[in-house]
């Protein structure tokens, strides 16, 4: 360490006397060197390089500060004199304002407001008409990106956005949101569209049976809303439809009988008998007597699983009637039951029971079975609780036959009783469908529906 020490002693040329010292401090080489003798600002700001640079330095910072003021200033203004409202996909309000967005599209005549969108999206939707047909309607909405549009006099920005790192896991659909912005004074506007594109919704749906059926873990009406079917048009065997209706009624009107007795507000039917006899048909009928909804769920969907189903069933559209068709086709027996129904369904049979127990709903909940096979059905799903009514909806009998006949025929008594003894001739079993489709076939002709009685259900 001392021969270090020394090394560098000698190296360095130490400062011996004051002309020494004098000299150094002369030097203009060596100004730099004593910084303690000079302030180290003002030496820095002397020197013209520094200067500059601190010149621009400070341009930047000012410049900096003044963006910094600028936005938020503009942050500011937009919080003081803009208004936003998010509408997300999952809400219900979501399906309304893009159909409500439709339509204003179609309305925009003279090139204003969305009619200008250059990014349009397209909604289709399934129309289910009375006779079973359906047709494609297409409806243009904005597309993701910005848009404007004018309403009521004000201008509202609407921006779609996408985020396709967010997906709604249970419906695999990417997360939208819907901004609307517009001025703070015209704030109230958006209170008046959303309860428009409500009203609008509600009045397409103003005598007509909403079908719903499950998107994941919500439900979605599917296709348009159909129009009510009349429970004329439904024909079962002599007093059962006016039964149901009256229990059902009943029901609805013992809201507080079941809570003060702490019963489960709840009663499930069951209706069971061969293909085409007019199960379905019927709760589509009842549904529109009780001006209610149909929530329909297959057992076998894919993808379904215990807790989906119980917070499908828990959560109900409101006024809706629960319809689970085929229950036999998911479950049969218990040598199913451990494992999850056939089909892609995970659900097991006693996800299924706990899901129709459920956990108590301040709602009431209508829930309607319907199977070909009522024999193979677990003695467990059918108990009372579970399914307080069962009835049969079989082949058509001597007095659904005649009365088939005259909502065909009107008025040909004579002629219907013919009917009758010839199909009571063959002895086959003849559904409600096939005679619908045969006076169908014969459409105002009914001595030929009559000629054609014997070959009904025949087995060539
Ligand atoms: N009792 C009936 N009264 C009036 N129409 C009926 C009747 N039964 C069947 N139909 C007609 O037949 C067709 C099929 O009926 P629906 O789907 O209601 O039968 P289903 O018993 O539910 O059959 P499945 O057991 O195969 O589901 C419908 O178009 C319906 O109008």
């Amino acid at each position: 360490m001392a021969d270090i020490a020394a090394t560098v002693s000698e190296t360095v040329a130490q400062p011996q006397t004051v002309e020494d010292v004098l000299a150094i401090t002369q030097d203009p080489a060596a100004t730099l060197v004593p910084a303690a003798d000079k302030g180290w600002f003002s030496q820095i700001t002397d020197n013209p390089l520094f200067g500059a640079g601190f010149g621009l330095m400070g341009l930047g910072a000012g410049l900096a500060m003044a963006r910094q003021g600028a936005v938020r200033a503009a942050h500011m203004a937009q919080r003081q004199m803009l208004v936003t409202l998010e509408i997300p996909s999952k809400d219900k309000s979501y399906l309304w304002f893009l159909h409500w967005m439709s339509l204003q599209q179609k309305t925009a005549s003279a090139g204003l407001g969305l009619g200008r969108s250059h990014h349009l999206a397209v909604e289709t939707s399934y129309k289910q008409h009375d006779n079973g047909s359906a047709s494609t309607t297409f409806s243009l909405v904005p597309g993701p990106g910005k848009h404007f549009f004018r309403w009521r006099g004000a201008w509202i920005q609407v921006t779609r956005s996408r985020d396709t790192k967010m997906v709604d896991i249970s419906t695999g659909s990417p997360w939208e949101v819907v901004t609307l912005t517009t001025l703070s004074r015209d704030r109230h506007l958006f209170t008046e569209l959303l309860e428009e594109a409500k009203g609008l919704a509600m009045k397409m749906q103003e005598g007509k049976t909403v079908i719903y059926t499950s998107w994941g873990p919500e439900w979605r009406p599917f296709g348009q809303p159909r129009r009510r079917r009349l429970l004329d048009s439904v024909v079962l065997d002599q007093g059962i439809k006016e039964e149901i209706v009256a229990d059902v009624k009943d029901f609805l009107a013992s809201g507080k009988w079941y809570y003060e007795r702490g019963i489960p507000y709840r009663r499930g039917y069951l209706l069971y008998g061969p293909p085409g006899s007019g199960k379905t048909s019927f709760i589509q009928a009842l549904a529109g007597e009780l001006e209610y909804n149909i929530a329909i769920l297959n057992l076998s969907e894919r993808g379904l699983t215990d807790d989906k189903l119980n917070h499908l069933l828990s959560n109900l559209p409101e006024r809706s009637i629960m319809l689970l068709e085929d229950i036999d086709a998911a479950f049969s027996g218990r040598q199913q039951t451990e494992e999850s129904g056939y089909g892609r369904s995970n659900v097991t049979f006693s996800g299924l029971l706990n899901a129709l127990d459920g956990v108590a709903s301040a709602e009431e909940r209508i829930i309607f079975m319907t199977t070909n096979h009522a024999e193979k059905l677990d003695p467990a799903l059918i108990r009372p609780g579970r399914v307080d009514m069962k009835r049969l909806i079989g082949n058509a009998t001597p007095h659904q036959l005649r009365e088939m006949f005259l909502r065909f025929y009107e008025g040909k008594e004579t002629e219907a009783d013919e009917f009758v003894k010839r199909i009571q001739e063959t002895g086959r079993p003849v559904s409600t469908a096939q005679l619908q489709g045969l006076f169908v076939h014969n459409k105002g002709e009914p001595q030929k529906s009559i000629e054609m009685a014997p070959h009904l259900n025949r087995e060539e």
